[in-house]
């Protein structure tokens, strides 16, 4: 019998939408998810992956909050490798541009440092980020996967083959509805998953992005959509002067208040960087692409009568 436990005053994470969660049992036990501790609402506790995503992840919260000096100074191992291919490939970030790694701090989430806590009978490490929903008092929180290639430079045939597979359409929309959760207001959580996501392809994936972005009313729905193009476009122009990191398998989080007293107050940020690779000097065409593509699908909304 393996035992289920976590830490007193630490529950799951009711607000996660995608990645590793405690619902998936592998070999009899189950994922480690995303915690939250009772006493600060304003943060996560997200598990440090093994091997090279975890590393990677890491490294580059790491270099966002400390800057690339700091990071160097105190030894930390700013480095990533991948495990896919079973190469072992470590980065160092110490060409990433300041001006990058600052504007980059800017549309993710704040890194708080590691912190190790014992569930189900093991001790895990956990990356304490800000919780970019607590600011809402009812959240609709929405997961999309940017890029059109979702593999990595070190991925092998057969891991680029399956996430190939997992969505073909990925190749002509550049990104991936991951799910959603709106709570409405009779405390009812709203959760669509990635199946939902895949139900779309290029023909109709505006029809998911409306049913996320019309959650509070549809007479609110124009102003929802034109102000996460106006955070899409603060992400873009990051994206077209950046020449330091190319993102693989990396998500956009929408979050936008529920509570109709309040104002929508739409937030867009960066998350997910266990495939993160430095980019020698190029852009990063393959998420600018996944960008571009949202963007014209949500500016499509707006014409909708
Ligand atoms: N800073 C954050 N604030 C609020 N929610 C977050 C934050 N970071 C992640 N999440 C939530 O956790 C979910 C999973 O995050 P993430 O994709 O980073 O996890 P993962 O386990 O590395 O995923 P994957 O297995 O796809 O690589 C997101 O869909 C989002 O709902
Ligand atoms: O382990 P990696 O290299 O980071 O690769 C995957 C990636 O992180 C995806 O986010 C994940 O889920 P989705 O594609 O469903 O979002 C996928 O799950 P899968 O193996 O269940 O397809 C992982 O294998």
């Amino acid at each position: 019998m393996v035992e289920e436990s976590l830490p007193n005053d630490y529950d799951w994470f009711i607000d996660q939408i995608a990645g590793h969660h405690p619902s998936v049992i592998k070999n009899g036990k189950r994922e480690i998810g995303i915690l939250k501790n009772r006493n600060d609402p304003s943060i996560i506790l997200k598990p440090k992956q093994s091997g090279g995503r975890g590393e990677c992840e890491v490294s580059v919260y790491s270099l966002l909050s400390a800057g690339r000096t700091a990071s160097l100074r105190n030894g930390q191992k700013v480095s990533s490798n991948s495990t896919t291919s079973g190469k072992n490939k470590w980065f160092d970030w110490e060409h990433a541009r300041e001006e990058d790694i600052q504007g980059l701090a800017k549309i993710t989430a704040k890194f708080h440092g590691l912190q190790t806590l014992r569930v189900d009978g093991e001790d895990h490490e956990f990356m304490v980020l800000t919780d970019m929903t607590s600011p809402y008092t009812r959240p609709a929180i929405l997961d999309i996967k940017v890029g059109k290639r979702t593999y990595d430079p070190l991925a092998d045939r057969e891991k680029q083959e399956k996430e190939v597979s997992k969505y073909p359409a990925l190749e002509i929309i550049g990104f991936r509805l991951l799910g959603y959760k709106v709570h409405r207001s009779n405390n009812q959580i709203e959760s669509k998953d990635k199946e939902w996501g895949k139900s779309y392809d290029e023909t109709n994936v505006e029809k998911g992005l409306y049913e996320f972005f019309s959650a509070r009313s549809v007479e609110d729905t124009k102003e929802v959509v034109s102000q996460s193009i106006v955070q899409i476009d603060r992400v873009t122009e990051w994206f077209a002067a950046q020449r330091s990191f190319h993102f693989f398998a990396s998500s956009l989080l929408f979050v936008y208040e529920m509570d109709e007293t309040k104002l929508p107050n739409i937030s867009v940020s960066m998350i997910d960087f266990s495939h993160v690779f430095p980019a020698e000097g190029h852009p990063d065409e393959n998420y600018e692409h996944g960008l571009i593509h949202l963007r014209e699908r949500l500016q499509s909304l707006l014409s909708r009568d």
